[in-house]
């Protein structure tokens, strides 16, 4: 019987995919053990990076700029089931909370959004992509080193209003994104995520509980997918390793086929003038080692200088 207190509160940030996010984990929930939704209420908060949306996150500094207000109500039980974008998540979640498991993943891909050509090649000379994201923008530096990157942050639909203002020629986006919102009709074309490497845990829901929470824990098992557990694993291990400055750009993508999984990495300059990659495989139950390796590979490789800021160019 689900009484006052055997309720789980569900808790995400205040933006439209989170809470389409949430949303999904609820009906989820609710499929999975037959509970009602007051079983299972939404709070959403708001947080610091939404806060500062017109300044770069790397500027902001700090991490778990999207978790910390959430990180607080979850470690003082007013929320006891935390739903985040994975990709958003630090390497090092707050003392005392843990990442329990994701949902299965959406496309990885991500997605060209433009009214001035088809695709990221056709782009004119010099015209203006919009991104948040070093990742993307160092990306589209080393493709067509003669458009010009401008930041654009910002939710999903502020940046696409940004868009359609003319304020940039073109942006990029994920689509897991676009389709939890269902907004894949602004879709120009998509991305190819071997030449664009998509960023680490892109895709992926993560679901965090307090560690020792023996309650949640069993009520999320069952909605988990233990392939996207070993895929964003081996991603974040990568990821650990290089994770000197939230201002490198970092890709990094794994693969399962049968019991094997296939790690891609990238690391770029800001302006793209310099890239390191990597590709390692091998057993599934060597995920975290195999991107663990893989980012060490690059570390190796690459100027002693190169995850510093101070170097940026
Ligand atoms: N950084 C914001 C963010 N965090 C997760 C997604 C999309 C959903 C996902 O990748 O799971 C987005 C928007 C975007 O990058 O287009």
């Amino acid at each position: 019987m689900a009484t006052e207190s055997a309720k789980l509160v569900i808790g995400t940030r205040s933006s439209p995919l989170a809470m389409a996010q949430a949303l999904s984990v609820q009906q989820l929930l609710m499929q999975a053990h037959g509970w009602s939704a007051e079983m299972l209420p939404l709070a959403s908060m708001t947080t610091s990076g939404d806060t500062y949306a017109d300044r770069a996150l790397s500027e902001i500094g700090g991490k778990g700029l999207f978790t910390r207000e959430l990180d607080v109500a979850q470690s003082s039980s007013q929320i006891d089931i935390a739903v985040h974008s994975a990709k958003d998540l630090p390497t090092v979640l707050a003392d005392g909370l843990e990442i329990v498991g994701y949902l299965p993943r959406e496309d990885v891909r991500d997605v060209f959004i433009s009214h001035k050509a088809k695709t990221l090649a056709d782009l004119p000379h010099g015209a203006v992509v919009g991104s948040a994201a070093l990742r993307r923008q160092a990306q589209i530096k080393r493709l067509r080193p003669d458009l010009e990157v401008v930041l654009l942050r910002g939710n999903v639909g502020t940046r696409l209003a940004k868009l359609e203002r003319g304020e940039v020629d073109a942006t990029l986006l994920a689509m897991a994104g676009l389709k939890r919102l269902d907004k894949t009709d602004v879709i120009t074309s998509i991305l190819d995520p071997e030449t664009f490497l998509p960023a680490v845990a892109q895709g992926a829901i993560a679901i965090t509980i307090r560690t020792g929470d023996e309650r949640a824990r069993q009520a999320v098992l069952p909605i988990l997918d233990n392939d996207t557990g070993i895929t964003v694993t081996a991603e974040r291990a990568f990821l650990t390793v290089l994770d000197g400055s939230c201002r490198t750009p970092i890709a990094g993508h794994a693969q399962l086929k049968g019991n094997q999984i296939y790690f891609k990495g990238r690391v770029l300059r800001p302006d793209g003038s310099e890239i390191y990659e990597v590709e390692r495989s091998g057993a599934i139950s060597d995920a975290e080692m195999i991107g663990r390796d893989a980012g060490l590979d690059i570390k190796a490789r690459m100027p002693t200088d190169f995850l510093d800021p101070a170097n940026m160019r």
